[in-house]
């Protein structure tokens, strides 16, 4: 038995579908904890998300209005969490033979209104991010809450919808899927993290984020 609820949903949508989503993946006294966690980091300490990677970055508000913070394996709470998704690393190695290599995440706090439109978080060849993850730590949301991660298909087409409630997990292929967080209502708290593989890019190992 691993230690990895619902592991075989897991590999078996994400080897049919190349994504899965996992409601109740997390348990409530780790998720709740990780939200009260993440509440009661002061403001300072968030930045205003980016985009693109290291020397490409910018912030465009027009795009995306999120504000993240890196998890760290220094903080015990953040650190359960990682070890929880180092595990899903080895079993996704071991059963689908992906030769991932790390894993890095951050929380990401929408306020009211904030979204994050059409966006792929890898490009072919120029990233080695290969699965992204979502993690949603948000109590009771509601349908008119908004802030829905849409997941699109090769033509465009809608494939999921997915509410973004406490405890659910979504993992997909990071180069193919197409997505955007529509414009939430209400305060809205996830960990966003992806598996990379080892790829050197433009000769630097390992690029930082
Ligand atoms: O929070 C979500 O549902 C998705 C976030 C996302 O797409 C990203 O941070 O790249
Ligand atoms: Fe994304």
């Amino acid at each position: 038995m691993s230690a990895i609820p619902q592991l075989d949903h897991i590999l078996d949508s994400l080897s049919d579908k190349g994504y899965c989503i996992v409601p109740n993946f997390l348990a409530e006294s780790l998720s709740q904890q990780l939200y009260q966690h993440a509440q009661a980091i002061p403001e300072q300490y968030w930045n205003t998300a980016a985009i693109g990677r290291a020397t490409q970055q910018t912030v465009n508000t027009m795009v995306r209005n999120d504000r993240i913070l890196w998890l760290s394996a220094e903080q015990a709470i953040e650190n359960t969490y990682l070890k929880l998704m180092d595990e899903l690393r080895t079993e996704l190695n071991r059963q689908l033979f992906l030769g991932l290599f790390d894993y890095e995440c951050h929380f990401a706090h929408y306020p009211k209104g904030a979204f994050y439109k059409k966006h792929l978080d890898a490009f072919k060849g120029r990233s080695n991010r290969r699965l992204t993850t979502v993690m949603y730590l948000n109590e009771d949301w509601q349908e008119q809450h908004g802030g829905q991660l849409v997941i699109y298909g090769d033509r465009g087409e809608i494939l999921e919808q997915v509410t973004p409630e406490r405890g659910t997990l979504v993992v997909f292929l990071s180069e193919k899927f197409v997505h955007e967080v529509l414009p939430s209502h209400r305060d809205r708290l996830s960990i966003t993290g992806w598996f990379r593989i080892n790829a050197s890019i433009s000769g630097i190992v390992d690029p930082p984020r």
